[in-house]
């Protein structure tokens, strides 16, 4: 036990693990539901591009039938070949594997660190897209993400902003740190975001998995299983920001590293919404991938998608913040970033060294949110820490800013527990780390 913080989640077949179980069952899964939506859309590809679409699609399909193989028969990873801009970084990731294994073995499916072989298969998807330059604009993904977007339950969810914006309109935010309002409704909207989290679709292998009660109604009963809460710490961050920033700059900015589309993000946007209007801070900055990724992610085309979806819409309150949001992002209150970073497979403590350039970019942030599962295990370097070790200590030097993870539990990953509470938690229910019932709101603030 000693030495296994020191270790990534390795995969190996022999113990059956969630990271076994996810390479073994989950991801090839999710192939075969790309190959599908791709073949359903055949007469599309001929449509468009006649024979050629066609030829296409038989090419790409051909190329995700490879990959699927590759990964059930456990075949040697092997370098990326389509020269675009992030295939470097991705080769020299390779040989890296290669390195840490010795001279006589090979990085190969079932023999690699989870996170390394989880987000290599979503860019070798990448990689059979973009050989066909044809079908190039095919959106993977986009209907299942479509579908996350829940409208009940998003109407249930804008009409509380909807209050928010009312309350602050009225005079309740002339001073945040005074206004018992904001206090209570801080924790509130953050946990909104928070339960955001449950719904995506990699750890469905695609199913939908959308919050089909009203989140707002359970709120009160999910309290409990939320196993760290800083969000008293996060306020009283932003309030000092908010201090000092008259002293020294004229903003205090926040920045939300994304994660689903669909209810996740609407719940984000809600987020940053209230973060204005309480005057908490003055400009939110997004930051979403630039390719299809762990199925659900955020991209641009989800995030514009959202906004005009939303101000197209007939009921008041949908529109109403469409139409604000846009506005939002228009006057550049609301800036959206990619960058290729959130889809290598790196830790974030390399982040300095490889992407040195979207470090210095966090560095201006007051706040960093970071949202859901695969950016903790990022954080946290998907290793085998105790559960007790420090949110900080895990954090290997990261520290751009103040950083906040919100994340509901989906990967056997978790620090900063109470001695004890763990070992409660296993007693009461075994897969407490993975079955996405648990959530946290865990915040480093020191650098
Ligand atoms: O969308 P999130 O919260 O990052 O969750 C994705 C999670 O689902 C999984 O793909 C499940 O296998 C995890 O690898 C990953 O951490
Ligand atoms: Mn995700």
């Amino acid at each position: 036990m000693l030495l296994s913080k020191y270790f990534h989640t390795y995969i190996f077949s022999c113990c059956r693990s969630f990271a076994y179980l996810t390479i073994r069952d989950r991801l090839p899964e999710i192939l075969s539901k790309v190959v599908d939506t791709v073949h359903r859309h055949k007469n599309k590809f001929f449509q468009e591009h006649g024979q050629e679409g066609v030829e296409a699609e038989k090419r790409v399909i051909s190329f995700l039938s490879k990959l699927r193989n590759e990964l059930q028969t456990d075949k040697p990873v092997i370098p990326l070949t389509d020269g675009l801009p992030d295939s470097e970084l991705w080769n020299q990731y390779l040989q890296q594997q290669k390195a840490l294994l010795g001279r006589n073995e090979r990085p190969s499916w079932f023999k690699s660190p989870w996170l390394y072989v989880e987000c290599y298969m979503y860019r070798r998807i990448h990689e059979a897209v973009k050989q066909s330059a044809l079908l190039v604009e095919f959106p993977w993904f986009q209907s299942k993400k479509q579908q996350l977007f829940f409208y009940v339950i998003i109407c249930t969810t804008l009409k509380i902003i909807y209050l928010c914006n009312i309350l602050c309109s009225i005079g309740f935010v002339i001073d945040a740190g005074k206004s018992p309002k904001i206090k209570e409704l801080m924790p509130f909207i953050t946990q909104i975001s928070l339960w955001g989290n449950r719904c995506d679709l990699s750890i469905s292998a695609g199913r939908d998995n959308s919050q089909k009660s009203s989140l707002l109604a359970s709120l009160e009963g999910l309290k409990a299983f939320i196993l760290v809460d800083d969000s008293k710490s996060v306020w009283s961050v932003l309030l000092e920001s908010k201090k000092t920033k008259a002293e020294e700059t004229s903003s205090t900015r926040v920045d939300i590293i994304l994660d689903n589309a669909g209810f996740e993000l609407v719940t984000d946007l809600v987020l940053a919404d209230f973060l204005l209007a309480s005057q908490l801070a003055t400009e939110i900055h997004f930051h979403g991938k630039c390719m299809p990724w762990f199925v659900s992610d955020t991209t641009k085309e989800d995030f514009d998608w959202t906004l005009r979806v939303l101000q197209a819409d007939n009921h008041f309150w949908m529109s109403n913040c469409g139409i604000k949001w846009e506005g939002l992002a228009k006057k550049g209150v609301w800036v959206y970033h990619e960058h290729s970073f959130w889809t290598l497979p790196h830790e974030f403590r390399d982040m300095a060294e490889v992407a040195p350039d979207l470090h210095a970019e966090l560095q201006k942030s007051n706040l960093i949110f970071f949202k859901g599962d695969l950016n903790y295990r990022k954080l946290t370097g998907d290793r085998k820490w105790d559960l007790t070790t420090s949110f900080h200590q895990s954090l290997q030097g990261f520290h751009p800013a103040p950083l906040c993870s919100l994340r509901t539990l989906k990967a056997d990953i978790q620090v900063g527990l109470q001695p004890g509470q763990g070992e409660q938690l296993t007693a009461s229910d075994a897969n407490w780390m993975t079955n996405g019932k648990y959530a946290i709101i865990q915040l480093s603030a020191s650098t």
